[in-house]
């Protein structure tokens, strides 16, 4: 189990961390969730000993990191994938982490197998894609075969195939009475993987409940109802009904009405009473990113603001109002790039290509792209017809991943080699 109590990181005057507390326990796997910048790696770092708190303290079974015996056999991290020696092989660099700890090299090459790069394994990681790095780094997180995993983003690159093998391998190693301790951005990813989630916001504990519990206690399930498209007065006649029956109406991007505040037969009966037919009446229930989103919305340091194009339109005539976008047509008014190979004038105007609408300024409507013109399909020069070997191997792997080989030998193989920077705090490199 690891146990936060009070932990505090503060770098010169920035409060990274402040007074966070949780537990999280083994048998399960624990998401660790929160906006960038909330403190999550500067968390991870602590409970690895690789950045000191400023107050309160994190142990792992009891101990501080640096206090574990044989830490390297109890606990594997995977925090920054490229931290590695480039110049290396993947096999020689797990080589050096399991010479470091003890641990037999007959145990790197079954990681290398289990991760999925057996075939590569004799290749410079420096050459290695994105995906390829994380089961690297995946792979000597796992090389002590520890009872405490840690992973910060560990799906960050993966492809479908990879992300799926992640999960399961995620699940198992909970299921066989490990603590998985796993940060990601992907919320319909930790849906589907943790059993527990602990969110932070600005460094400070927002919630710490499993994933039913955050998700009904941070939602609000709803009724979405969508009268015909070609009858938008009976969208109103609807909308206004249910106002008068105490619901909350708001649109929907694709035209439906999101009600709350009445049960789904009392909609239909409304509906009914108002005269109008409906094509869709379905209940909504939250996903996580919707429960997580609305959680956080108050401590999201980063936030983008809509791209206008900036000196891209052409002046709006005064007192004109700027159009609303339509979804699925990208923005009005703006003269979007002629794709690739075809200069000159705007790909619309070409003879033979659709037009779209007219925008307010004589512009195209959309991109150049008329909504639901077919788009000639293009012969795919990456198709492979034959799969992998290797990569199917990796997803068929995981479950017998950590029960496996349990070398007689000590110290641990958390973050990144020997050398490496990541070793280091971050305000020390
Ligand atoms: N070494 C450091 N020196 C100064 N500030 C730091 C240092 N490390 C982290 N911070 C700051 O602490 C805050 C938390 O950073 P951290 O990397 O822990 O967030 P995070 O939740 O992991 O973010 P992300 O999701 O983007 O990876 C940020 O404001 C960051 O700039």
């Amino acid at each position: 189990m690891i146990e936060a109590v009070g932990l505090t990181k503060r770098y010169g005057d920035k409060t990274a961390v402040y007074n966070l507390s949780f537990q999280v326990r083994p048998g399960a796997v624990t998401g660790f969730l929160g906006p960038n910048g909330s403190g999550k790696s500067t968390t991870m770092r602590m409970i690895l000993g690789l950045d000191n708190p400023t107050a309160g303290h994190v142990t792992i079974g009891g101990y501080p990191y640096r206090m574990l015996p044989n830490a390297a056999r109890q606990v594997g991290a995977l925090l920054d994938a490229k931290a590695v020696h480039g110049g290396r092989s993947a096999r020689n660099h797990l080589l050096s982490l399991a010479q470091l700890s003890g641990i037999p090299a007959r145990r790197v090459d079954e990681v290398l197998g289990v991760v999925g790069l057996h075939e590569v394994a004799r290749r410079r990681s420096k050459g290695f894609s994105l995906g390829m790095g994380q089961r690297l780094g995946i792979a000597a997180a796992l090389l002590g075969d520890p009872q405490v995993l840690l992973f910060d983003e560990p799906v960050n690159g993966l492809d479908p195939e990879g992300i799926l093998w992640v999960r399961n391998l995620m699940k198992s190693l909970a299921a066989e009475g490990r603590t998985v301790f796993v940060s990601s951005h992907l919320m319909s990813e930790m849906a589907l993987t943790a059993d527990h989630l602990i969110v932070i916001g600005r460094g400070q504990l927002l919630s710490d409940m499993s994933v039913k519990d955050f998700i009904s206690a941070n939602s609000a399930d709803f009724a979405r109802v969508r009268t015909p498209d070609t009858e938008p007065r009976q969208r109103e006649k609807l909308s206004a009904a249910l106002t008068a029956a105490g619901a909350r109406v708001l649109p929907e991007q694709d035209g439906a009405l999101r009600v709350t505040g009445l049960p789904l037969p009392r909609v239909s009966d409304i509906a009914h009473e108002a005269g109008v037919r409906l094509w869709e009446l379905s209940p909504h229930q939250a996903s996580l990113e919707e429960a997580y989103m609305r959680m956080t919305q108050g401590v999201v340091d980063y936030r983008s603001t809509t791209d206008q194009r900036e000196g891209f339109h052409e002046p709006l005539p005064l007192g004109t109002q700027p159009p609303v976008p339509v979804p699925g047509q990208g923005q009005p008014g703006w003269y979007a790039p002629p794709p690739p190979g075809q200069g000159g004038p705007h790909p619309a105007a070409a003879p033979g290509v659709p037009q779209a609408p007219a925008g307010p300024y004589g512009a195209p409507g959309a991109s150049g792209a008329v909504p639901g013109a077919p788009v000639a399909p293009a012969a795919n020069p990456y198709a492979r017809p034959v799969p992998r070997p290797g990569r199917e191997a990796a997803a068929d792997a995981p479950p017998a991943v950590a029960a496996t080989a349990a070398p007689a030998a000590t110290p641990a193989v958390p973050a990144g080699p020997a050398g490496s920077d990541v070793t280091k705090p971050e305000d020390a490199r």
